[in-house]
């Protein structure tokens, strides 16, 4: 992702308290240097080189590797371990305010820009003054003097997804850790993607195991993605201060539009599957009804126990057959779950596949939404009721059966008899490039998966439907929700749960997008209790008019 959301910009920074500054200071002015070692000009020259060249170099003090792209480590970046220690007391003292979005959650402090605690200060001035001269020499880029510096606390579950860190003017990011020690085990390394051809993120290369005093760097481009992986122990705080050093950006080809999955028109099948495998509270025309006046009211709907009780359970048992093949899906800074792969499913899966690619659901989706995805279902402005007075509900699926065909079974029913005139008059344009189609997966959901906004991402009028499986005992907290969130903001339009047997319809516009928020280790204790149950399924199908 061309990062404008790669990671929350350092908070408000406002200008102006030169007066405050002016003020006779309260507390002792702090001085600090950074590694003596890295200062040396033979070792400042040999970086240099290895930094041109794209070599690799091991140094006590610093180690610089160019794969998957150019970063080093710098060992006791600070000089002196009382500093940090005041460092550190004063970070802990800040405000942190709890991040979370699709990216990320985790807590960052108020903007260090211009934070007078002592120690901070101090910080900020050996970064972006001497270290900055220093950095500026060894990557042979005239480094800007902007202050862009925060300080972030990843505790449990705490984590920062696959991102490139590309914003406008950002040239170098950095990380000092002031973190207790630290094993990979505890989570939290920062985690380094290969790319393809494409450039898109493939896999994590190489995982940095924070320490205290360390500080990385790394230069930001098209190919830096990178993650902070998510923090699994209890109880231990992975404290950092990080920022970027600005300076020309390095140029950035467009990125390459995504294919969307594919779509397909609705499979003949008659009403008889809707009868097979629905509850039939929701297959009564007065129902439908009911649904559709607060599907157009609300462009979301829940229906609960939507398949009968016994069709469920079959499914769910299908489900947790080893023999079914996943498959993953990517890429990282896209989304991570697993697909089933159509080809492996049983009979019963393929079934119910099959139900919400069918032509009488197609149908009964009309219905419940008012959509028109389905020649049969009434125009949208079409808002007369029949005589009957149930015509808002549009078709009886169950009077509908194969296309046009159907149209004799149905001759009683006049609604449909006007709407076939109606397609048959816009003729090609309807059933030509527009006719209503849906593209499906079954996907599975388990610690570790999530789906992010992003770029490249299409937003578009579309009905979104998920049929959730195996997720009793599911809790929030533990990721897995659908959120609904207005382009461009973070605000929180609408959250899908999942929860068992439940269908969730989703009328989303232009202006709309959404996530399925990363799924975390506390996901886990439920597997404990609930024997070998990982994660849940979901039926995921989108239908465009
Ligand atoms: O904390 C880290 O190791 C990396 C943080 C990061 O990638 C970011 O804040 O953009
Ligand atoms: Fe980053």
């Amino acid at each position: 992702m061309s990062g404008k959301r790669s990671r929350p910009a350092a908070p408000g920074s406002g200008d102006g308290d030169a007066a405050a500054a002016g003020k006779k200071r309260l507390k002792r002015e702090q001085r600090v240097e950074f590694s003596a070692a890295l200062r040396e000009p033979a070792l400042k020259e040999k970086v240099a080189l290895a930094w041109a060249h794209k070599e690799a170099l091991s140094h006590d003090a610093i180690v610089l590797d160019p794969v998957p792209f150019p970063h080093c480590l710098i060992r006791n970046f600070i000089q002196s371990e009382d500093f940090l220690e005041g460092l550190q007391k004063e970070l802990l003292c800040l405000d942190f305010h709890e991040k979370s979005n699709d990216l990320y959650k985790f807590k960052q402090s108020d903007d260090l820009k211009k934070r007078r605690e002592p120690h901070i200060a101090a910080l900020r001035k050996v970064l972006f003054e001497e270290f900055r001269a220093w950095l500026s020499d060894v990557v042979h880029v005239e480094l800007e003097p902007t202050i862009d510096l925060s300080c972030a606390k990843y505790e449990y579950t705490d984590t920062l997804l696959c991102h490139d860190d590309e914003l406008e003017g950002r040239r170098i990011a950095f990380i000092l850790y002031l973190v207790p020690p630290w094993d990979e085990s505890d989570g939290g390394t920062l985690d380094l993607f290969s790319t393809d051809d494409h450039l898109q993120p493939m896999q994590v290369v190489k995982s940095l195991v924070p320490s205290w005093n360390t500080l990385a760097f790394f230069e930001v481009s098209p190919v830096s993605f990178h993650q902070v992986a998510e923090v699994v122990s209890k109880g231990k705080c992975r404290l950092s201060v990080s920022g970027w050093f600005h300076g020309p950006s390095v140029a950035r080809p467009a990125p390459s539009a995504e294919l969307r999955l594919p779509l397909s028109p609705h499979i003949p099948h008659d009403h008889e599957i809707l009868y097979d495998w629905i509850n039939p509270i929701y297959l009564d025309m007065d129902s439908q009804a009911k649904i559709q006046e607060e599907f157009e009211e609300r462009s979301e709907m829940l229906l609960k126990d939507f398949l009968k009780k016994e069709k469920f359970q079959l499914v769910c048992d299908a489900l947790k057959k080893e023999d079914l093949r996943w498959s993953n899906r990517g890429p990282p800074n896209k989304r991570r779950y697993e697909r089933a792969d159509e080809e492996s499913l049983p009979a019963v899966l393929r079934g119910c596949v099959e139900l919400f690619h069918s032509e009488a659901m197609f149908l009964l989706l009309s219905n419940f939404t008012g959509l028109k995805l389905h020649f049969l279902a009434p125009e949208e402005d079409d808002d007369e009721t029949g005589s009957e007075g149930e015509a808002t509900a549009g078709m009886d699926p169950s009077q509908s059966s194969r296309g046009a065909s159907s149209q004799e079974e149905n001759g009683g029913r006049d609604r449909a008899q006007e709407h076939e005139g109606t397609s048959a008059n816009q003729g090609d344009s309807k059933l030509g490039s527009r006719i209503p189609q849906c593209s499906s997966e079954l996907r599975r959901w388990t610690r570790g998966c999530y789906t992010l906004v992003h770029d490249t991402q299409t937003t578009e009028f579309a009905l979104d439907l998920m049929l959730f499986c195996g997720c009793e005992g599911w809790d929030a907290d533990y990721g897995g929700f659908t959120s609904y969130i207005a382009k461009g903001e973070d605000e929180e339009l609408l959250v899908v749960n999942p929860e068992n047997n439940c269908l969730a319809l989703v009328y989303r516009d232009r202006e709309t997008l959404k996530f399925v928020k990363y799924i975390n280790h506390y996901s886990l204790e439920r597997t404990e209790a609930s024997q070998e149950q990982t994660g849940f399924w979901d039926f995921c199908f989108v239908y465009y008019e």
